[in-house]
């Protein structure tokens, strides 16, 4: 593989005698993995189900890796969001963050939703998720991402981190910086990484992760939890935007980000500057000595710092009247009706997850958990309702083989034949939910999204 001289002539002089074996990692076949989402199916059933070969990757619990011959982007449980297709080192970061149900969680640099998806899962639905990208195309992916996975208590932002943290002040009890960075972990997989690799991008890349970790340290509860994290090898990236951040906000201390066998530590003697205290407690994943590419995770705790004040909550409303036909909908369809924190967007319906503050003024692309579009004198349900439904939460559904002809008409955007009550029906394939049809006359309408129909080439 070609790679960059002055990439190579830095790594060699940092690395010395493990350069060789570093080296030759780039002429090795690169690994791919998948991670179960949990709020969905459980891993070692998913394993049992998916007629794909998967090994499990030792450090996440519900991660695995497959064959290169493999297509799991291509199967209807992928439609159905029963997994993400994630880089196998970039899932011990949403292991490292470790978030809790109920707790308040910020993933500030989120698209295209690796390790949102992941934390929602550790979250079991319970607390507030910020995923937040400012790229807006990157957003519009993450949240379809958010979509398909079932996530109901995330919002989905697409803002800057310092208009984030001028809005939420001392909230979060975690938050996550995947930060942007020069990719240098990513070469065997993204040729365009190593194509823009320069010292100066560099260079670029550790002041933009210092700004990014000074707003995120601003939106972090005292006691909070920081991750940082990179896909790159270079120490200015790493240990020294750590090392440099540490320095402006001396609340800040490194804690340990735990003992994983095949990682190795960081590395304070390459900070070109003065070293932040505990940089051995900071991992650095080597493609030379895991299976899986490059990447550095650091974690910090704030020992201080500005307690949140107190907030405005977001607009909601409950009123019966302007809910008739969504309650309508839920009294035919679902076994028990969302409620909670409703809030409208034009004509579509969301709920809220618990303890949202104030969006006004912020871009946001998702407010919550979409319900549907509440239309003249009637109720659509979304495709995210859909996709975060059980078979047990609603009074209909038709359950297709995941290999049968039927499903793959219906993921077509075919019209099915089948009997039943008229109404919403949830399509399942093999139990698992993947989108909605309208049943008239023997007919099943098909309501699964057209921009998500399967094409000829399925
Ligand atoms: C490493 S990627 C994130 C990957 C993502 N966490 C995942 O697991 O799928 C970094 C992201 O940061 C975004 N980004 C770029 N500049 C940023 C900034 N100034 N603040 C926050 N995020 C930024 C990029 O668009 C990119 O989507």
């Amino acid at each position: 593989m070609n790679l960059p001289k002055e990439f190579e002539s830095k790594m060699s002089k940092l690395l010395g005698e493990d350069y060789e074996a570093f080296a030759r990692s780039y002429e090795e076949e690169r690994a791919q993995g998948l991670r179960v989402n949990t709020l969905k199916v459980a891993a070692e059933r998913l394993r049992d189900n998916l007629a794909i070969e998967l090994s499990a990757i030792p450090w996440v619990r519900e991660g695995f890796y497959y064959g290169k011959e493999a297509r799991p982007g291509k199967h209807p449980y992928h439609e159905a969001g029963l997994y993400y297709i994630q880089e196998p080192s970039a899932m011990a970061v949403g292991e490292i963050v470790d978030p809790q149900p109920g707790e308040a969680v910020l993933d500030l640099c989120a698209a295209p939703g690796g390790k949102t998806t992941h934390l929602a899962a550790r979250m079991r639905g319970a607390g507030l998720l910020v995923a937040n990208e400012p790229h807006p195309a990157r957003a519009k992916i993450l949240s379809q991402n958010v979509e398909r996975i079932g996530i109901r208590n995330a919002v989905v932002m697409n803002e800057m981190p310092g208009r984030l943290a001028e809005r939420f002040p001392g909230f979060f009890d975690r938050i996550l910086v995947d930060a942007p960075c020069s990719g240098e972990g990513m070469f065997r997989k993204d040729p365009d990484a190593r194509s823009e690799w320069s010292p100066d991008h560099v260079t670029l890349c550790a002041d933009r992760q210092l700004d990014i970790l000074l707003s995120a340290a601003a939106m972090l509860k005292p006691g909070g939890r920081l991750v940082y994290s990179t896909c790159t090898f270079s120490p200015e990236e790493n240990e020294g935007a750590i090392s440099r951040f540490i320095r402006q906000r001396s609340e800040f201390e490194i804690a340990a980000a735990g003992a994983y066998a095949g990682f190795d530590r960081g590395r304070a003697d390459w900070v070109p500057g003065p070293a932040a205290d505990g940089l051995e407690e900071t991992l650095r994943l080597w493609p030379h000595r895991i299976h899986g590419e490059g990447h550095y995770i650091a974690v910090l705790r704030s020992n201080g710092g500005q307690e949140a004040p107190r907030r405005k909550y977001a607009k909601t409303f409950s009123d019966t009247k302007t809910l008739k036909d969504y309650l309508a909908f839920c009294g035919e369809t679902l076994r028990a009706a969302p409620t909670g924190d409703f809030t409208l967007f034009g004509e579509q319906l969301y709920l809220l997850p618990p303890g949202m503050p104030a969006m006004e003024q912020l871009k946001v692309v998702r407010p919550g958990w979409h319900l549907g579009t509440l239309k003249k004198n009637r109720f659509e349900p979304s495709h995210a309702l859909a996709l975060s439904l059980k078979e047990n939460e609603v009074n209909q559904s038709l359950n297709l083989a995941s290999d049968s002809s039927e499903l793959t008409a219906y993921l077509r955007g075919e019209a099915l034949q089948t009997e039943g009550t008229k109404g919403w029906h949830l399509v399942l394939a093999d139990g698992y939910s993947i989108g909605w049809g309208k049943l008239a006359d023997g007919i099943l309408k098909n309501h699964f999204p057209k921009g998500l129909r399967w094409m000829g080439h399925f």
